[in-house]
């Protein structure tokens, strides 16, 4: 069984290096990121796939998106993107339990640019309680795009939680949606189940049209109606 890995881990397939190749377009300021997570950090494995930073700014484009839950933000490349693909009235709300990564190595080379930077409002805490405040504050129906990265026994409860804060045609992007092929696998450990029954729940949910595809370590994508 093929699974994609993600673009900056080495892969033997020519196809896959070959639309890579023609899709990731960066930032130097994201290179940098990239690199030094790679570079630096022991958890290196959790930064996000570029051509998933690609394809997500290209669905704020398409749909005009100002507003943004990075749910999951590691060393903050996510996040990034993202302020990188809205307007200067947007905000990203990058929200995470751990901000060492995010002290270690990004938040520093993040703020190198200004016109980025105060896009982006990091959250330090529990992803669910980020998420029930922001619903508390009657902020539903305000984000156009959730971008879900963060623990996978969690992943319905935040898809869930961002069919509620996203407005109607706001994007979720569910990342890790085939956990290296696990999913497809018949012994599950808890993190494989509880992606399997989110991905599962999405394609249920008649509240979205949605789509799951083979790129990165899979991308589940969920229009709200
Ligand atoms: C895969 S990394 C995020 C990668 C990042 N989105 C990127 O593209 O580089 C997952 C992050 O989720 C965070 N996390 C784990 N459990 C969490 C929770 N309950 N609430 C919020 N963040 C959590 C971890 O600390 C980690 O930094």
């Amino acid at each position: 069984m093929t699974t994609v890995s993600k673009s900056y881990e080495s892969h033997e397939d020519p196809v896959i290096d070959y639309c890579t190749k023609l899709t990731i377009k960066m930032s130097p300021l994201q290179e940098e990121l990239q690199k030094e997570t790679l570079e630096k950090h022991e958890r290196r494995g959790m930064l996000g796939g570029p051509e998933i930073f690609v394809i997500g700014q290209s669905f704020l484009n398409l749909i005009h998106g100002k507003n943004v839950l990075d749910i999951g933000t590691f060393t903050g490349a996510s996040a990034l993107a993202w302020a990188l693909a809205i307007p200067e009235d947007g905000k990203v709300i990058s929200m995470d339990v751990d901000h060492s990564a995010l002290d270690q190595i990004g938040r520093s080379i993040i703020e190198k640019c200004s016109k980025t930077a105060h896009k982006i409002d990091f959250r330090l805490g529990s992803a669910i309680e980020t998420l029930d405040k922001l619903i508390a504050e009657g902020k539903s129906g305000k984000f156009d795009l959730a971008f879900i990265d963060a623990d996978k026994v969690n992943y319905t409860n935040y898809y869930e939680k961002s069919m509620e804060l996203l407005r109607s045609g706001g994007v979720i992007l569910v990342d890790n949606a085939l956990w290296d092929g696990a999913v497809v696998k018949t012994e599950k450990d808890e993190a494989t189940k509880a992606i399997d029954e989110c991905n599962r729940r999405i394609f249920a949910d008649e509240r979205s049209n949605s789509f799951l595809i083979n790129v990165g370590d899979g991308l589940h994508v969920a229009f709200k109606k």
